[in-house]
Formats: structure tokens, sequence, C-alpha cells
């Protein structure tokens, strides 16, 4: 089948190639200067050039933090952007598979959020991905969204890299505790995806609507921390073990506020085949790629 892939060169852009290595499909994949969404007249022409069977869009505004102070152009690409390619995926009758964020959420939960659950998020980033998805449900029926969380890759810059980084650099680190949700391994996300696509191509159809699609195992961002320190040190990335100092939220400062709790229950995956990532035993490949 033909994918029309945007955001190539993000982290699940990228593993999403890498997952499409030894398929039959053909992937037209484009990286923001090659189909910026924010350029309507662009995504028109691409998507009409290229006359996809499906579009995936892995193009988002991530940086949490500096959406802030920018927020004009967070919304831009995670909602007008969105809004764009949701028009040119309706123009050729095919379907949008998207992903959207547990930063939706407020964070104030105890228990995982449900698909029920309304959504308040709490940080410019969030609400521009709400508003992404907002936008998508308002024009297609044909679209798939999928709520991921803390997605880390051996591509990018993410969590991972970040931990490592700062073990390598530093004897002491400090990271929040008070902070739980589920890892994402974005090339479990991207074989989640082709899955869909998949699926598609064989009936014609998929159970349209949004799902959460995250790791299983819910920890602190500490307790990531420790996991990727203690992996890391087993690998030989990491000579010399740092201390890892908990700390709570208030003591990191940053420009915006993350949900304190964004575990998200996954039991509607089932209904579209697909099972969560298993986040653990992707740390292990992701150091050792680091490694090389
Ligand atoms: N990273 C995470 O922890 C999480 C991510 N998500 C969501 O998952 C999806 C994939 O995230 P991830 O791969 O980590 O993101 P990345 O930040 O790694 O990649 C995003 C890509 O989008 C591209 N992009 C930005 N603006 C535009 C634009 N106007 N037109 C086309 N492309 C653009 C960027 O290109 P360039 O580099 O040139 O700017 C970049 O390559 C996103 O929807 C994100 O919101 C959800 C939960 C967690
Ligand atoms: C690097 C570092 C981070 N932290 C904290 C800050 C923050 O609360 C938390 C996570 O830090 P980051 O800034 O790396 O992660 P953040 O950018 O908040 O990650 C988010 O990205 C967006 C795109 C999403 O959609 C979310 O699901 C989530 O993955 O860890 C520490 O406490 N100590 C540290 O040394």
């Amino acid at each position: 089948m033909r994918i029309l892939l945007t955001g190539k060169n993000g982290q699940l852009g990228r593993c999403f190639q890498d997952t499409l290595l030894n398929c039959q499909h053909e992937l037209f994949a484009f990286s923001s200067t090659e189909l910026d969404i924010t350029q309507r007249d662009k995504v028109f022409e691409i998507t009409r050039r290229i006359t996809p069977d499906i579009i995936v869009n892995a193009a988002a505004y991530t940086a949490v933090d500096k959406a802030e102070s920018e927020p004009d152009k967070a919304f831009l690409v995670n909602c007008t952007g969105v809004k764009f390619l949701s028009e040119a995926a309706s123009d050729l009758g095919v379907p949008l598979i998207h992903i959207s964020t547990d930063y939706v959420f407020d964070g104030e939960a105890v228990e995982p959020y449900t698909l029920n659950n309304t959504t308040d998020p709490k940080s410019i980033y969030g609400k521009t991905k709400l508003s992404g998805e907002k936008v998508i449900r308002s024009m297609m029926t044909d679209h798939i969204i999928l709520r991921t969380s803390w997605v880390f890759s051996e591509y990018g810059n993410n969590f991972v890299k970040s931990i490592v980084r700062l073990g390598t650099e530093r004897n002491e680190l400090s990271v929040v505790a008070d902070q739980y949700g589920c890892p994402t391994y974005a090339g479990d996300l991207a074989e989640a995806i082709l899955n869909l696509c998949e699926q598609y191509e064989k009936n014609g159809r998929l159970e349209w609507g949004t799902y959460h699609y995250s790791g299983d195992n819910p920890t602190s961002w500490h307790g990531f921390a420790r996991a990727i320190l203690v992996k890391a040190n087993r690998f030989q990335l990491i000579v010399n073990f740092p201390k890892l100092n908990v700390i709570g939220s208030e003591q990191y400062k940053v420009a915006a506020e993350r949900p304190r709790y964004s575990v998200m229950d996954l039991s509607a995956i089932s209904r579209i085949n697909l099972m969560p990532s298993n986040w653990c035993k992707a740390l292990d490949k992701v150091l050792i790629k680091l490694n090389e």
C-alpha cells in the first residue's frame, strides 16, 4: 500500500521508516522542510500528487517548555497543520492516523485515565494537542488517534538520552519522583501504526476513533531514570554510577506544568488488535544501539 508519512526526522518518523524497511509497502516520507503541514497549498499539492492509501502524521511541535512562550507556533503545527492534513485526507477519501499525548489530561487522577475521562490540559503543548484531536474528530470519521506518553528511542531528543548524557557528565542527578506515567518505545508505536495500516489494507476499514497506546508498566520519572542508569551501567555506557536524588516537581523549575499522574487505561487497544509497548525490553534495545 502507499503510505504518506509526515515528520520523517522525528523519533516516531525515523522508527516508522525503520519498521517499513523490509515491507512491500511504498512509503512516501516527508521532513518538515519537504512538507510543512502548516502550508495548506503544499499539503494539498503533495497529497494529491502522491495519492496515498493512508496518511500517518508523525509531525508535531513537541517542545513542551518552549510552547509556553510561543503558543501560536505550537498551535499552528499541532492544530492548524492537523486541520490541513484532515482536509487533504478527506479530499482524497483516505484515513488519517494521528498521535496525541497523555498531556491532554490534568494529572489529578489516582487511577488510569480511560477514554471517557474528561481532558483538561495544563500546558500549552497539551492544549494544542487536544485542539488537534478535536479538529480531526470534527472533520472526518475515518481516523485513528493514538494518545501516547513518555516516548523514547535511539533517535532525537528524549528523556533516556538526556539521562544517559547527564549520567556520564555528572556525579549526581536529581529527578522528580511525584509525576507518574508510562514510557513508550517509539519503535513499538511505529509497529502498532504499521499494524493498523495493514489491517486497513486487508479489511478496508478500522474501528475508527481515539485510543490510548503506551507502555504497560507505570513508573515515575525518577523510577524511569533509575532503570535507565542501571541498564546503562550494565551496558557500560556509564562507568561511574551517579547519585540519584529524589526531588518534587516544585524543585525542578520548568516553564510548563506536567501532569502529576498521566497513566492511561490501555484496555481499548485490544479492539484494534494492539498490545502495549514493553518499555523495559525496548530500553535494553535502545541502550545497546546508543552504545554501537
Ligand atoms: N516525544 C514524546 O514524549 C511524546 C510524543 N507524542 C506525540 O507523538 C508524535 C511523535 O512525537 P516525536 O516523534 O517524539 O516528536 P519529534 O519532536 O521527535 O518529531 C516531530 C517531527 O515533526 C516535525 N515538524 C515540526 N513542525 C512541522 C511542520 N510544521 N510540518 C511538518 N513537520 C513538522 C519536526 O521536524 P523538525 O525537526 O524539522 O522541526 C520533527 O521531525 C507527536 O504527535 C507528539 O506530539 C505524544 C506523547 C509523548
Ligand atoms: C532531565 C531531567 C528531567 N526531569 C523532569 C522534568 C520533567 O518533569 C520530567 C520529564 O522531562 P522532559 O522535559 O524530558 O520530558 P517532557 O518534555 O515533559 O516529556 C513529554 O514530552 C511530550 C512531547 C509528551 O507528549 C509527554 O508524553 C512527555 O513525554 O523529568 C528531572 O526531574 N530531572 C532531570 O534531570
